[in-house]
């Protein structure tokens, strides 16, 4: 067997107790079928495909299959099995689904459902009001979007996962159209610290600075904390359909703002019941940001606040000439 199988077989533990690669689910190829290039991943392509439960099952799955290529580093190699491990232990509504591995030889595949909303970056952008067509989505949309995040925060700060990247780039949808559930589909960043106790991908130019508080940019400090300063960051990208925070600012100059009081501003229409929770996010000190429980406590007053759901969403205007989107 080769060096996946015998020299890193890291152990992690979730919620309590350890796991190895054993442990994963091993999916027979034969039961894989790759369709399309979905995009670039970390390591390699993904793609989208259909899994067969059993040899000879008509029905088939559709699954997204995240690849590692042939002439991977060892690192590489340790950081696609961590992943795994870390997705094979959640089990929750909001957290994207885990279904096996292919670890036996080259190319090696990660399998997870299929989300076929797409990321919930996009999905926002698509959704902004165009000259011809106001926005098909309401104040009560982007509200479910936002409860559907915490909901899956909520599970990691329970068992205390911190995600260190939550941004509507990670997120799916389940679909564009209504009843769609928003999940959290991507975890690099948590992959990459977990195995490295300093994040080694060379500087801050790979952190998500505009997504992150004071503590962790000046001072590497991640707790659940951390996460939630993020997660009122994704509260902005989504109130503001798809924008990119600071919208042109460079990294450093956000974390000298960040540093000496500096805050994202409340999006256009954006009621202030729900920008009041944004900048308790972004309290300075740390254990002064509200848990995630409390988040959704708040976040579900909201949902009962007329004010709130009726408020209308912005009608077409311009994007200023300096939203310039880099992620
Ligand atoms: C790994 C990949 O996972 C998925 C992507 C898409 C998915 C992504 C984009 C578009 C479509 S779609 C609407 O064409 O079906 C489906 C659907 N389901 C997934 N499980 C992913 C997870 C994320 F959290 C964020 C972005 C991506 N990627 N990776 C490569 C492209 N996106």
């Amino acid at each position: 067997s080769d060096s996946m199988m015998t020299e890193y077989n890291p152990n992690y533990e979730f919620g309590g107790n350890a796991i190895s690669i054993k442990d994963l689910k091993e999916i027979p190829r034969e039961q894989l079928r790759l369709v399309k290039a979905l995009g670039q991943g970390a390591f390699g392509e993904v793609y989208q495909g259909f899994f067969r439960h059993r040899i000879g099952d008509a029905v088939e799955m559709p699954v997204a299959v995240k690849t590692l290529p042939e002439l991977s580093s060892t690192q590489a190699e340790t950081d696609f099995l961590m992943e795994a491990l870390i997705m094979s232990k959640f089990n929750h509504p909001n957290i994207v689904h885990f279904i096996g591995v292919c670890f036996d030889k080259h190319p090696r595949f990660i399998v997870i459902e299929l989300l076929a909303g797409g990321d919930l970056k996009t999905f926002l952008r698509e959704s902004r009001p165009k000259p011809d067509r106001a926005s098909p989505l309401t104040m009560k949309d982007l509200l479910i979007c936002i409860v559907d995040v915490a909901k899956g925060c909520k599970y990691m700060e329970e068992n205390r996962f911190i995600h260190r990247d939550i941004a509507a780039r990670n997120c799916l949808l389940t679909t564009k159209g209504p009843g769609r559930v928003v999940k959290i589909a991507d975890f690099g960043m948590a992959r990459d610290i977990y195995r490295a106790d300093y994040y080694r991908k060379g500087g801050k130019a790979m952190l998500p600075i505009k997504w992150m508080p004071p503590e962790a940019f000046l001072d590497g400090i991640f707790t659940t904390k951390t996460d939630v300063w993020s997660f009122g960051v994704l509260m902005w990208e989504v109130m503001s359909l798809g924008y990119m925070p600071y919208t042109g600012c460079a990294n450093r100059e956000v974390m000298s703002l960040v540093t000496s009081g500096g805050r994202l501003e409340p999006p256009t229409n954006c009621p202030p019941q729900l920008y009041a929770i944004m900048t308790q996010c972004w309290h300075p000190n740390p254990e002064e940001r509200p848990s995630f429980s409390l988040i959704l406590e708040r976040l579900g007053y909201c949902m009962q606040d007329p004010d709130v759901i009726r408020a209308p969403l912005p009608v077409y205007a311009k994007p200023p000439s300096s939203e310039r989107d880099t992620t």
